[in-house]
């Protein structure tokens, strides 16, 4: 017998059914239950959805700070169920990037941004002479090479955040978190770190999975994710086109997501404009389904 071939084996980040439940005293909360999320390499995703979806609880997951209750996660070769503490610390320096929304706790005051990027490079102990050309070749690329010895109170918010972005960076990791990055700063600055996420996406190859509340910013991105109730519900996927007279504009198509028992999501407009309730009709069609209301 042939086995089926493994969920999302080509992809970098996969999350199979994945849940994680809080215990507080007697009361139980399913922060994430049963989230499967495929995200390939060098993509860059935007995670959207109402408070207390389950956005950060992913997030700290990915980043090895949390560990789920039960389910499957993996990033590249790295199990996150099944790690010791030592593995976890490899991990985390090496594998994954964390950009945070509070400006202030990315940096730290008494460093400048040079040194500040330098830290985790340091901690990995590379060559002294490679910290250097690197931590100059990350704030150039992020458009902060001014703020090389600058500390934090000396630069705005936008530029404290890029050179999150840069720590983020330094020991070349192959994904990139970041939790409402621009969730402290106004419109332009926002759009600014935002596209020097983009940059690094597009720059590096790092795989960017950035949490927003923003439609502003999960707008200019390739893909959007959203998750309700611990669950991813539906994606917008975006694509530009250009017409005969070479002007371009982007589409963007909503998805639903089928989890792997075949559950489908139908958005509560549909639901309410057909009074669609318990039972539905369901027909396969050549190359579709119906869903009709139970009559
Ligand atoms: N450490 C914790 N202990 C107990 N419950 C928690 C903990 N962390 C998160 N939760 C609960 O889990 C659920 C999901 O929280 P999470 O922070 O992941 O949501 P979120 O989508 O990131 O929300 P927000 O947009 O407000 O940051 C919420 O009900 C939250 O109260």
């Amino acid at each position: 017998m042939t086995r089926a071939p493994e969920f999302g084996r080509d992809a970098l980040i996969v999350c199979d059914n994945l849940v994680r439940i809080y215990q507080t005293g007697s009361i139980e909360v399913q922060a994430l239950q049963g989230l499967d999320l495929l995200i390939g390499a060098a993509e860059m995703v935007a995670v959207v959805g109402a408070s207390g979806s389950g956005k950060s609880t992913l997030l700290s997951i990915l980043a090895g700070i949390d560990a789920p209750t039960a389910g499957r996660a993996r990033v590249g070769e790295w199990d996150l169920l099944n790690m010791s503490r030592g593995d976890r610390v490899r991990y985390r320096r090496q594998t994954v990037g964390f950009v945070r929304q509070q400006t202030a706790s990315n940096l730290v005051p008494y460093l400048t941004a040079r040194e500040v990027v330098d830290l985790p490079m340091a901690a990995a102990r590379k060559p002294k002479r490679e910290r250097r050309s690197r931590a100059d070749e990350l704030l150039k690329a992020l458009g902060v090479a001014d703020c090389a010895d600058r500390r934090p109170a000396q630069m705005s918010g936008g530029q404290q955040q890029r050179v999150a972005i840069a720590v983020a960076m330094a020991n070349q990791p192959s994904i990139l978190l970041a939790d409402e990055p621009t969730g402290e700063l106004d419109t332009v600055t926002s759009a600014g770190v935002f596209e020097a996420l983009r940059h690094v996406n597009s720059a590096f190859g790092v795989t960017v999975v950035v949490v927003t509340h923003d439609p502003e910013v999960s707008g200019h991105v390739e893909r959007t994710v959203a998750i309700r109730d611990g669950r991813t519900s539906s994606e917008v996927l975006r694509r530009t086109e250009t017409d005969a007279d070479g002007d371009t504009r982007v589409i963007a198509e909503e998805y639903a997501v089928m989890d792997r028992a075949g559950r489908v999501q139908i958005p509560r407009e549909y639901r309410e404009a057909l009074e669609l309730t318990r039972r539905v009709r369901l027909a396969l069609e050549a190359d579709h389904v119906t869903i009709r209301p139970d009559l």
